[in-house]
């Protein structure tokens, strides 16, 4: 089998939404899907009331085929310094058409202030299930429990520009070609390759479809701004800006043997303040990794292929 799913972008693409249903009889979730974390965890009817206005709620008491997993609980801390807890439920998850019968998820008691305002009402994480949260038995992701369904334990992020994009699970789209792949180191849990570019060298990065930018080295962003003509650091806006009709450089960066560019124009992330606009590509903040976020997902179809252990780049 395989599947497919329509990933829509919120404001300024700062996530990408996905229809998710839970439960018998189904409750639609709108599930921020993130290639860096491996919890599935929603607002639920357990979220602290003050915190869980305006979001879609899963409600395991109406649901015939929740399971309560005694003793289980779950706490995870996001880079961002973003947070939630609560404790666990098995129940049936529906992505697009494919169904895993037992899932964990993961009820929200406690969310942060960022989630509470934010738009998702939760997230699916898809990265490796060695990092999931949960104790004492950490639990399986989404992905891992149907990908011996699919037609291949792979998928795929389309992601695109203030438009609908889609992830695609089991089978690679015909649209992707010349396909650029990188064994993946998962010993962090991350979709971890290794990759070089003129500003930066030589250095390791994770596909991370929950970030919404591009965050690298001090020295790969400095040079990389020094191409912009009147580009600066600016503490209050909290990163680099740039008056908002400057062109903007490509960012190359190697995948294997070849290469992918993201397109200046994708890097013009959002209008900052003051006529400025802020950068795509920003500092990490000491990381021994560089995170290559939606900004840099949207350049091309991503194939994060857990069979081989290795991720692909295909240049849009
Ligand atoms: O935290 C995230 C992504 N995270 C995904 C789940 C929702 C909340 C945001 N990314 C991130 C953002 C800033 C960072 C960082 C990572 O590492 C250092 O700085």
């Amino acid at each position: 089998s395989n599947g497919n799913v329509t990933a829509t972008p919120d404001g300024d693409d700062l996530q990408y939404l996905v229809p998710v249903q839970i439960g018998t009889p189904p409750q639609t979730l709108h599930l921020d899907f993130d290639t860096g974390s491996s919890d599935l965890w929603v607002f639920s009817s357990e979220t602290d009331p003050s915190s869980s206005k305006g979001h879609s709620l899963y409600n395991p008491s109406t649901s015939t085929s929740s399971k309560k997993v005694d003793g289980a609980s779950w706490n995870i801390t996001y880079g961002d310094q973003s947070s939630s807890s609560g404790d666990v439920y098995t129940d049936v998850v529906t992505v697009g058409s494919l169904t895993v019968n037992s899932q964990a998820v993961e009820s929200a008691q406690q969310v942060s202030a960022q989630f509470a305002q934010g738009n998702n009402d939760g997230l699916v994480g898809l990265a490796f299930s060695s990092i999931n949260t949960v104790k004492p038995t950490p639990q399986k992701t989404w992905f891992d429990n149907i990908a011996s369904t699919l037609d291949a334990p792979l998928f795929v992020a389309d992601l695109r520009h203030e438009t609908p994009g889609s992830y695609i699970f089991g089978a690679i789209p015909s649209a992707a070609s010349n396909i650029l792949y990188a064994p993946v180191d998962n010993s962090k849990g991350f979709w971890q390759f290794s990759t070089s570019s003129d500003t930066g060298g030589e250095f390791d990065a994770i596909a991370d479809t929950g970030t919404t930018l591009i965050l690298a080295s001090d020295a790969l962003v400095k040079s990389y701004y020094q191409k912009v003509q009147g580009a600066h650091l600016d503490a209050l806006q909290g990163g680099y800006v740039f008056g908002c009709n400057t062109t903007l450089p490509d960012f190359k960066f190697a995948v294997g043997e070849g290469e992918i560019t993201v397109p200046g124009s994708l890097i013009n992330y959002a209008p900052a303040g003051n006529n400025e606009c802020f950068g795509g590509i920003q500092p990490s903040g000491g990381l021994p990794f560089a995170i290559f976020g939606d900004i840099a997902l949207k350049a091309a179809h991503v194939v994060f292929d857990s069979g081989k252990t290795q991720v692909g780049w295909a240049q849009k």
